[in-house]
């Protein structure tokens, strides 16, 4: 994660750098009359964990620049919420730091309790205070940290009315409904005007359709605010609403890390290539100029379009979406193309489409996206033997 990071957001995080009056003490106020300048260079990280929890066997190496939203994806058990809880503060890290905004919150010498951190959370649940409306909710945090009433006031309403939600200022918590008590409590989250916002599977507990409302909310109040936030999520549709870059962990390791569309369009791990539901396939490279072929375990061979950086013999990934992929019980005549024998494994509703997974040689997962009728039609069902294939032209070869 290094030059790339901030060029997304650029213009977004420059004006909040330079709006955020809650900034200080860093060289980006002086550093604001630049426009040339990158805030990457200017601002130390919102967040950098780079800290092992020995007894989870967590070792973590995650940073969130500032202005950018860092998904965290992963499967059940792979360090998401130990990652949370160190930033948050209430898990103490074995070995290594956290730092907050470039201050060392926890390491072998220091310790910061949650409250001092500058870091809030957002979890699954609202977490309102039941007693308290809507505006005695988002002010509550700002009082704490010593404002008068009436600024206290002035930066709730502010934050309602930005994440939608003006005229609930006077409702308590069992008065709102699902969508509406999050919006609230993310301006709650944000109202003290922290330096990072973890986001704990905000909208999961959220039906289809306000799930869909707060996830618009979160984009906006976030890009606005140039706001540096951290997004664990299952869900593909908040990373590519919400998130700038991604970062995948498996079994408390990093093993993927990228600007969001890459991971998801050039997945190089299982996780990540699953989530987004394109077929991954790695292997090594052979054959070179316009076309290429990958050469993978058990002897499945893939001819496709490699990207400049790949290197003869060298560690690939070939990338290609389900429905790119023709599904047929003898060889296909035609256009030169990858066929692959697969043996039907499971058929999966897939929107209007039914998905057939199957093991090719080697035991390696594909999936094809195909229409009811063509499943009919080949009389598919699990242990059928079929064939693959797919054009070369569909199959993206690059760097694993
Ligand atoms: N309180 C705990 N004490 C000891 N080990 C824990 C504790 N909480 C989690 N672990 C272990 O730490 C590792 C990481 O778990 P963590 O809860 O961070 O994963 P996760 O990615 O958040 O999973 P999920 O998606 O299921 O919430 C796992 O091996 C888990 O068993």
């Amino acid at each position: 994660m290094s030059g790339h990071r901030a060029a997304r957001r650029g213009p977004a995080a420059a004006a909040g750098a330079a709006g955020a009056a809650g900034a200080p003490g860093t060289a980006g106020g002086a550093g604001g009359a630049d426009a040339a300048a990158t805030p990457a260079t200017i601002h130390p990280p919102a967040l950098a964990v780079r800290a092992g929890v020995p007894e989870r066997d967590v070792e973590l190496d995650v940073e969130v620049p500032a202005g950018e939203v860092v998904a965290v994806l992963g499967p059940n058990g792979a360090g998401k919420s130990t990652l949370l809880a160190l930033a948050a503060g209430t898990l103490r890290p074995g070995a290594g730091t956290v730092s907050v905004g470039g201050r060392t919150v926890a390491d072998g010498a220091t310790w910061v309790p949650p409250h001092a951190r500058r870091v809030a959370l957002l979890a699954q649940e609202p977490l309102l205070f039941p007693h308290l409306d809507a505006l005695g909710n988002v002010a509550f945090g700002p009082r704490a940290a010593g404002a008068p009433r009436r600024e206290a006031a002035r930066v709730a309403h502010d934050l309602l009315d930005r994440v939608g939600a003006g005229d609930l200022a006077h409702r308590r918590p069992a008065e709102l409904s699902g969508g509406q008590a999050q919006r609230v409590a993310l301006a709650r989250a944000l109202a003290p005007d922290p330096e990072v916002v973890l986001l704990d599977e905000p909208l999961s507990a959220l039906d289809v359709g306000s799930a869909a409302e707060v996830r618009q909310v979160l984009r906006r109040v976030l890009r606005e605010a140039g706001r540096a936030a951290v997004l664990v999520t299952h869900d593909l549709l908040d990373v590519l609403a919400v998130a700038d870059s991604v970062v995948v962990l498996e079994a408390g390791r990093v093993v993927e890390r990228g600007p969001a569309l890459q991971v998801l369009t050039r997945p190089r791990s299982a996780f990540a290539a699953r989530l987004a539901g394109v077929n991954l396939v790695a292997g090594s490279l052979a054959g070179t100029g316009g076309e290429a072929v990958v050469e993978a375990d058990g002897g499945l061979e893939l001819h496709g379009l490699p990207d400049p950086a790949c290197e003869p013999g060298s560690a690939v990934a070939a990338a290609f979406s389900p429905r790119a992929v023709s599904v047929h019980r003898a060889p296909p005549g035609g256009s030169p193309r990858n066929t692959v024998p697969v043996t039907v494994e499971a058929l999966e509703h897939q929107g209007e489409l039914v998905r057939v997974r199957g093991a090719g040689p080697g035991g390696h997962r594909l999936a094809a996206d195909i229409t009811p009728a063509s499943v009919a039609g080949l009389d598919l069902t699990p242990g059928a033997a079929v064939l693959f294939t797919v054009k070369t032209a569909e199959v993206a070869i690059y760097p694993a």
